[in-house]
This record gives structure tokens, sequence and C-alpha cells, in this order.
């Protein structure tokens, strides 16, 4: 599979002091759902901005399609279709004329507006409210004509810069099956968040950013695999864990009213535990088995949980 994108070794900062893209790279496949997630002020936006070609990189290059992006905006227009995080359209206009002003400015005109139109209204849900004022319209909805006007011109790369952020449910489900069918249309998107769930949900491949680095990147099941461990947690009365009976326990930790137990092999770990509960005869309160989860990997990589970002 070719790579729609590539990052080389991308440095941005304001003014000084702060850089926000810190010597980012990572090439973005044909077809995928590419996430970035961190916490915020990770750099995400700022590393979007310059994909979409709104700032110039101070370091560093990024292609798209084998073209070097520098001042000529040409092939941005072209092929990326960029969501920003804030809303960008006017209120006292509908739906459906907003997406005319902003197929105008990507050039189209006449009955392939109107088409282009009909079909990315239909495409975010929003064909029975399109002639509404905007400004009647719930952040969610607003927040889909945004993503719409994005798609009129037919890019082969859509950028979306946390695009559910403090939506209602219904839309947020709009932009994930408008995800997964814009996948099966061959799109390749680029898809940043703070939200774990999303990035299981959504993404193929990852690249974990903290203070303008990539600490991780890779397919999920690899993040997963290479950064985490199962645990299972044990809750039961008058028990402590002891390393000498968990011999296939990696690590044992206090936790709540129990303890969490990691260990590279889930069975074997759940093995020793039981054994040591039953030959003991303790009376068990709870026995869970944890599968790692992208939280446990971020919690690993910088000792903070992804939430308190
Ligand atoms: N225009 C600007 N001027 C000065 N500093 C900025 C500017 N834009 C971003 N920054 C700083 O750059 C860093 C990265 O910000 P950025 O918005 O790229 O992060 P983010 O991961 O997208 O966060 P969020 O999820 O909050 O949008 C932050 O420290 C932020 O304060």
């Amino acid at each position: 599979m070719s790579a729609v994108l590539t990052v080389d070794h991308v440095v941005k900062a304001y003014g000084a002091e702060r850089k926000a893209v810190d010597g980012i790279q990572f090439q973005v496949k044909e077809g995928i759902c590419f996430g970035l997630l961190g916490p915020n002020g990770a750099g995400k936006s700022t590393l979007m901005k310059m994909m979409a070609g709104i700032i110039q990189a101070d370091q560093g290059s990024i292609t798209l399609l084998n073209q070097k992006l520098g001042t000529d905006r040409a092939i941005i227009g072209k092929h990326v279709g960029y969501v920003p995080q804030e809303i960008t359209l006017y209120g006292e206009l509908s739906g459906r004329q907003n997406l005319y002003f902003f197929g105008k400015m990507y050039g189209l005109r006449g009955s392939k507006l109107k088409e282009r139109t009909s079909i990315v209204l239909d495409q975010v849900g929003l064909s029975d409210r399109a002639d509404e004022a905007v400004s009647k319209y719930s952040g969610g909805m607003k927040r889909r004509i945004n993503i719409a006007a994005a798609l009129l011109h037919e890019p082969k790369l859509v950028v979306l810069d946390e695009p559910t952020v403090g939506i209602d449910p219904q839309s947020r489900n709009h932009i994930f099956e408008l995800i997964h069918d814009m996948k099966r249309d061959g799109k390749t998107i680029i898809y940043s968040t703070h939200y774990l769930e999303e990035a299981e949900a959504l993404c193929d491949e990852l690249a974990i950013i903290d203070h303008g680095k990539i600490i991780a990147a890779g397919e999920l099941s690899q993040l997963l695999e290479s950064h985490a461990m199962p645990a299972v947690y044990v809750e039961a009365e008058g028990w402590s864990a002891a390393a000498d009976q968990l011999t296939s326990a990696h690590r044992i930790q206090p936790q709540g009213k129990g303890w969490l137990i990691e260990g590279a092999n889930a069975l074997q770990l759940i093995h020793d535990v039981s054994s040591s509960l039953i030959q003991q005869g303790h009376r068990v309160r709870a026995l869970q088995l944890q599968q790692p989860t992208l939280d446990s990997v971020f919690m690993k990589l910088t000792g903070t949980a992804l939430r308190d970002g």
C-alpha cells in the first residue's frame, strides 16, 4: 500500500520557547484511518494545520501524494478536506446555503454543486434539516455541516481535528458511521482525538503524541502488545498477593480494595492466582481479567492517564 502522506521530522515552534511539534515523523497509508491521539496541548491541531497548508513547518517536510507541500496550495485544495476544531459557518444561512458557499470556494458550480451538496448532506444525515438556518442547529449538527463542507470536492485525504468534542451522541454516531463509509470508499482519514475509546473504535493505525513528540506509533494491536500487558484484578478477604506463588506475575501492586497483577500470559496469571486463592481458602469478592487498553499504554509511556491530560 502506498503512502498518501509522509510527515518527515517536522518542527513548529510558537515563539522561542514553545515547540508545539518537535521532530514528528510518520507515514499514512492509503485507505486507512490514522489516529493522532494525545492530551490537550500535545500538538495535534498544529500538526493538522500544517497538513492542511494553513501554517508552514519551521523545519522538516510534509509530502502529499508524492508532492512536497510548500507555498503552492493547489494540491491541498484539490486533495485535502480539512475539518478544523472550530465551527466556521454562517448562522443566518441554511445548511445547504453554507455548503453552496464552500462548494464555490472549491470551484464547484451549477448542477455539479447542487448534486455534490445533496450527496454530502445525505452522508452526514442532514438532508431533512438542510434548509433551516444553521443558527437553529445543535452543536453536533453544525459540526456535521462543517464536515460535509470538507467533503464537497471529493478529497482523497480527510483531516478531522477532534470532530466529536462536545457533541450529542446522535451526531457522534453519525460521524462514526461516516468515517466507516469513507473508508469503504477508499478515502484516507487522519483523525485526532483525546478519547481513547474513539481511537480504539475507528483507527487502523495510531500515533500517540505528547509534548509535541510521538511517543509510540503503529497498529492498535502492535501498540497494545508492545507496551501493555494483561492483568488480573483480585479482591479476596485476608489475601495478599505473594510473588513466590504468582510466578507468572510481572508486576504486583495494590489497587482499590484488592490487587492488580500484571503478566504476559493471561491464562497462566489466572491459573496462578486461582491456585493461590484455592490453596489458602480465601473468600473471593472479585476476580477479573483486564485486557490491555490504550489507557494502560499511555499510562506506561507517560506516567499519567490520558483522561487527565
Ligand atoms: N497560535 C498559537 N500561538 C501560540 N501558541 C500556540 C498557538 N497554537 C497552539 N499553541 C500552543 O502549542 C501547543 C500545542 O497546541 P495544539 O493546539 O497543537 O495542541 P492539541 O494537541 O491540538 O491540543 P487540543 O486538543 O487542546 O486542541 C500548546 O502548548 C498550545 O498552547
